[in-house]
């Protein structure tokens, strides 16, 4: 089979799309498949052919991510990586990720971000764990501690025209200082936020709540039981700008009549737990969810600040990029990083995917040292490096891309 790679031209853009169908065994549905046009890249979308066959590809959109302490930095945002069930396991996706690392090197973003499908597949390229995320259940009416204040504002539902530009207006002043969150450009709200009969999974269209200073968004599964109404009320997103915006926004959530559960993704540190009287009542479960690949090691980590000082030699080795492969001495000094190419002896010893696990400040070195990830070589060394890259809360990524 010969396969050649090439990025798409616009007219391309459907034929990406059936592929993308085929590959997450989606109905290819001709009609829609102008759907996602407009958050593909034609010139950041690889594909792979097999003669004039389009059997893979994989794209990048331009985004920000906000890195702690560093604010939003430009991210390639890995996303549709896909191949046809006829052509797996012959390399596509290698050639797909060669051609994008590739690509980045040449005067792109410093970093990579993904959500994975499947966790087996990306650590192979470089990719390692960031973010985690976490599956809660709060049962209906689980009062809040008794110090909770849920301030004096009004919370109402209002229409989708009302909510979205109060809802951009409150995600673009906390995005700054929210590590993990993207930029989003029009077509990534509309995207976000669809709504059309199909993207509700047999749930209620989005219903929207405003706070004068936050939102939720939710979808409602009804559930009649002889004992009564049941229902399930799953949070798209919330975001608040103050505690008590926040409390007030959950407290209107969890007192929904007809409700019996409340159940949402969201951040593996998010305060609800604490709001809580009793913490044992939310069920919860973590999974991964950012992957983070450092695709130009000096510039990623001068690009964040960090937690507190530190001066190491770090040999970082990277099969699938050589050019990050050797010694870096990373000095941070007030917060202020610099990453330079040395050739003193190092102190620590790690992989280009450890580095990138770290990086968001959610994956503690010395844990990756304890699953033979990385090495400490100077005493001490790993500590204080693995103190310095944690972050004031856990990465999270509120929007699957
Ligand atoms: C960011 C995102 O878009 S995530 C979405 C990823 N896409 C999907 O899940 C859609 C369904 N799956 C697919 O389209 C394909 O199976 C892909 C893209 C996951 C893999 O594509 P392939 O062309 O089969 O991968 P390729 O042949 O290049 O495999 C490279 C290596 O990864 C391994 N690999 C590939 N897919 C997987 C997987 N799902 N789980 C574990 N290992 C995998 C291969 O075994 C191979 O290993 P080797 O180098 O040791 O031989």
């Amino acid at each position: 089979m010969a396969l050649t790679l090439r990025t798409l031209t616009p007219d391309d853009l459907h034929d990406f799309q059936r592929v993308v169908d085929a590959a997450f065994l989606n109905d290819v549905r001709e009609d829609r498949l102008d759907r996602y046009g407009d958050l593909f890249e034609p010139g950041r979308t690889h594909a792979v052919f097999d003669g004039d066959e389009m059997v893979g590809g994989g794209g990048v959109q331009t985004r920000e991510m906000t890195v702690p302490g560093g604010g939003p930095q430009p991210v390639a945002a890995v996303t549709s990586v896909v191949v046809k069930p006829d052509h797996r396991r012959r390399g596509v996706l290698t050639r797909v990720m060669r051609g994008q690392l590739d690509d980045l090197r040449d005067g792109g973003e410093a970093v990579a971000a993904l959500w994975a499908s499947e966790a087996a597949i990306y650590g192979r390229f470089g990719y390692g764990l960031a973010a985690e995320f976490a599956r809660l259940s709060v049962p209906k009416n689980a009062a809040f501690h008794p110090g909770v204040s849920l301030g004096g504002a009004r919370v109402r539902e209002v229409p989708r025209d009302e909510a979205m530009p109060h809802m951009r207006d409150v995600y673009e002043a906390l995005r700054p200082s929210r590590t993990g969150w993207l930029s989003r450009n029009d077509a990534q709200w509309g995207h976000h936020f669809a709504d059309e009969e199909h993207d509700r999974g047999g749930l209620s269209a989005y219903k929207y709540v405003k706070h004068p200073e936050g939102y939720a968004v939710y979808r409602v599964k009804q559930d009649w039981q002889e004992r009564g109404p049941r229902g399930e009320l799953h949070v798209r997103e919330i975001a608040a700008l103050t505690p008590e915006a926040y409390a007030a926004l959950y407290r209107h959530l969890l007192d929904m009549d007809l409700i019996g559960e409340l159940k949402f993704f969201t951040a593996s540190d998010d305060p609800v737990l604490h709001l809580l009287a009793d913490v044992r009542l939310a069920l919860r479960s973590r999974s991964d969810s950012l992957w983070v690949r450092l695709v130009d090691v000096d510039r990623a980590l001068a690009q964040r600040r960090y937690g507190s000082d530190v001066d190491v030699v770090l040999a970082v080795s990277d099969g699938f990029c050589p050019w990050n492969a050797g010694r870096v001495r990373l000095t941070v000094k007030g917060g202020e990083a610099t990453a330079q190419r040395v050739d003193d002896d190092p102190d620590v010893e790690l992989d280009v995917q450890a580095l990138g696990a770290a990086y968001l400040g959610g994956t503690r070195l010395t844990s990756l040292a304890r699953a033979q990830r990385v090495r400490e070589i100077t005493p001490g060394s790993l500590n204080a490096l693995s103190h310095a890259f944690l972050g004031d809360h856990e990465p999270h990524c509120p929007e699957v891309f």
